[in-house]
């Protein structure tokens, strides 16, 4: 049969003539009943970790808008806790972590097959989707690339700079290696497995790829994206995959075809122009409108949504914004936004 999910058939290469969208944390703090599940849950892990609550929370967004993709509702520092660092999050600051900066501390990290115990509960959740959501609606699965969770492994937290987890590459590049390793064989099997529950295609996020310079970038963005997506690609073939490596630049030009991943995700500091000529060409591309939009409304949104839909209009495009939706977001521009999108 062919495919009728729009988000799988622009993955699949197609042009099509309103762009698949959905949205960065679209369950999320910005939306009242997001935040009256999670109080019902008492906190943001517990939340992930509540299969119906979690599936709750991913259908939100999906009523309350119709977008054309849910992603699974859970955190790409679920893999840390899942090996055995401790993981906590401060309300209003952001996630903590027990650090990896020594042998032993890394000693002490259970191996990547020694994760689904732990992250059963998330399987389950991918698997209550894959039965609860609109048959026209794509289930999108996803992971940390495996720099972006070593910086918050490494220091405990998130920093601006990722300065912690660049020292220890220099300082100690093994142990940096072995923790990138780890990560990437885990990342392997927790895709895999959410695959095996019901994802449809998976993304995955290095959001802090574009600290990563010259041989850096090629040595723990790029290459560990390719094999994790060579791997997904041997065991699940015709599972699209997406890359975020956000902010990364120059290097967005070629990295799919490196990757082999179907689709990048753009960031809003390339404009759609460049990203047209010089990634679009390559194949699909996600984005690219500034999360702040959702925040300030107007016309301006309309504008730079209409300029990113037309830009985008020659080749496969999924539209979505450059980064999450923040929390001060109004829920009434992102129905303006998709508007805008759809009114073609
Ligand atoms: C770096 C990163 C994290 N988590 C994630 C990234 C990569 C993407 C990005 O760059 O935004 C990815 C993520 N986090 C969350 C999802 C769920 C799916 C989605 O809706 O996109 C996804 C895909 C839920 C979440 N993850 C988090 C929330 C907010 C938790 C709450 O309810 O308080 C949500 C909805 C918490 C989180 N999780 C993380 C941080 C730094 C924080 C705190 C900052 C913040 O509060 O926004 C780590």
């Amino acid at each position: 049969m062919a495919e009728t999910k729009l988000l799988l058939r622009a993955l699949s290469g197609e042009t099509l003539p309103t762009p698949p969208i959905w949205m960065m944390r679209q369950a999320g703090r910005y939306l009242p009943e997001y935040r009256a599940t999670r109080a019902e849950a008492g906190d943001f892990l517990s939340l992930c970790y509540n299969s119906d609550l979690a599936t709750e929370v991913t259908l939100q967004p999906i009523r309350r808008y119709g977008f054309d993709a849910a992603i699974l509702f859970a955190d790409i520092l679920l893999i840390p806790d899942a090996l055995g660092a401790d993981l906590w999050f401060v309300t209003g600051e952001g996630p903590r972590l027990s650090t990896i900066t020594t042998e032993e501390d890394f000693a002490k990290l259970k191996g990547a097959d020694d994760i689904h115990d732990h992250l059963a509960p998330i399987y389950q959740t991918v698997s209550n989707l894959s039965s609860a959501l609109p048959k026209e609606v794509a289930l999108i699965g996803f992971a940390g690339a495996p720099w972006t969770v070593a910086t918050y492994m490494i220091a405990g937290r998130g920093t601006k700079d990722q300065g912690p987890a660049h020292a220890l590459m220099q300082e100690n590049t093994p142990l940096f290696e072995a923790l990138i390793d780890r990560l990437t064989d885990s990342t392997i099997e927790y895709l895999s497995a959410q695959i095996r529950a019901g994802a449809e295609c998976v993304k995955l996020f290095d959001s802090w790829a574009g600290s990563l310079k010259g041989e850096a970038f090629d040595k723990y963005a790029l290459a560990p994206a390719k094999k994790i997506i060579s791997e997904i690609k041997d065991r699940h073939p015709g599972v699209p995959v997406i890359a975020f490596p956000r902010e990364a630049g120059d290097k967005y030009i070629g990295f799919a075809k490196e990757t082999g991943a179907n689709c990048v995700a753009l960031d809003n500091s390339v404009s759609p122009e460049w990203a047209a000529a010089n990634v679009q060409v390559d194949g699909c591309v996600q984005g690219n409108l500034a999360s702040s939009h959702m925040v300030t409304g107007g016309q301006a949104l309309v504008d730079e949504t209409r300029h990113i839909v037309q830009t985008f209009k020659n080749g496969p495009h999924i539209f979505n914004l450059g980064h999450g939706i923040t929390p001060d977001a109004n829920p009434d521009n992102v129905q303006l936004m998709i508007d805008t999108v759809r009114e073609g």
